[in-house]
């Protein structure tokens, strides 16, 4: 269990993380969504004591990380994939940790066969392809066998065959109990991983909610009706009070309707109806109402000092 306590940490003058509390859950993919210049990579940083909190804690199974002994152990993070010394090879890279915290030599060989790098284990890492970089990264992640893993935008620049790898990567650690937090600007690929969801901007918590949640509490969902008769669709719904928008492709779009009300209203009136399907929007959305209803996380906004 992470828990972030009051989390604060200033640049100068810019404020990065601004007194920050949430907890992030066992058993689940928590996302950590922000727009650009959030403060996600300095929060975690922070946890990894990488970088120092002008204020606030962060505890890993209540400890803070310097107190945790081997903290490969407790846990594993991929930040910069290629924070790694290109004249060494993978196997020595992963050796080499693994030595400096204790761990059988025997798990380098182990991890290397989970992420798919054995066969390329005496090879240099500087001659590798990003996505060999970012499994080099994971199998490091992973050496200490730990119950918390993080990973910064672990997807950035990856073929779809690897982002599908890491995706289901990420879903069978969190089956196993472990947490799993993860960071990324790519909302399709959020939505497909994530359970829970921490969001942040300018520092500050906006949300910290299920997945469903989220997008329930920032978005309307709507229904789409197909019918050969619009016209009389369109007066039967008005006459029950119902606002139905028309959409180029020839259906309506009924805002916050209700698919049984729509569909008995047709069969009294003996309309006929080719689709009537209720449509979630999507994280993207969600995401985008949330943050533009307020001016302070609109695209282009100045940042105010304090806020
Ligand atoms: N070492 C630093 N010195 C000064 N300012 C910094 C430093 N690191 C981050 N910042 C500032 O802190 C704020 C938060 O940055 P951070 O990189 O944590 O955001 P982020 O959410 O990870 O963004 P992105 O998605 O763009 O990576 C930004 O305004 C950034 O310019």
């Amino acid at each position: 269990m992470i828990e972030v306590h009051e989390l604060t940490k200033r640049y100068g003058e810019t404020l990065a993380v601004d007194a920050l509390s949430f907890r992030v859950p066992e058993g689940v993919v928590t996302g950590f969504l922000g727009p650009n210049g959030a403060g996600k990579s300095t929060t975690m940083r922070m946890m990894l004591d990488l970088d120092r909190p002008t204020s606030g804690a962060v505890t890993i199974d209540g400890k803070h990380y310097n107190q945790l002994n081997e903290p490969l152990k407790y846990i594993g993070a991929l930040l910069e994939a290629k924070a790694v010394h290109p004249g060494r090879t993978a196997y020595n890279h992963l050796l080499w940790l693994a030595q400096s915290n204790r761990i059988p030599t025997s798990r380098v060989d182990q991890v290397l066969g989970l992420v798919g790098l054995r066969e390329v284990a005496r090879r240099r890492s500087g001659g590798f392809s990003l996505g060999m970089g970012q499994r080099l990264g994971i199998a490091a992640a992973m050496l200490g066998d730990p119950k918390i893993m993080m990973f910064d935008e672990p997807v950035n620049g990856l073929d779809p065959e690897g982002i599908l790898w890491i995706r289901n990567l990420m879903k069978s650690l969190a089956e196993e109990g472990r947490t799993v937090f993860v960071s990324s600007h790519l909302m399709s690929e959020m939505a497909l991983t994530a359970d829970h969801l921490v969001v942040i901007g300018r520092g500050r918590l906006l949300a910290n909610v299920s997945m469903n949640d989220f997008i329930d509490q920032n978005s309307h969902g709507f229904v789409r009706v197909r019918t050969p008769q619009p016209e009389a669709l369109l007066d039967a719904l008005s006459g029950a009070g119902i606002s139905a928008a028309p959409h180029p492709d020839g259906g309506f779009e009924v805002v916050d309707g209700d698919p049984a009300a729509i569909g008995d209203l047709a069969r009294d009136r003996g309309i006929a109806l080719h689709e009537l399907s209720p449509q979630r929007a999507s994280l993207e959305e969600a995401f985008m109402q949330m943050t533009s209803e307020s001016v302070e996380y609109r695209t282009g906004a100045e940042p105010t000092k304090e806020s």
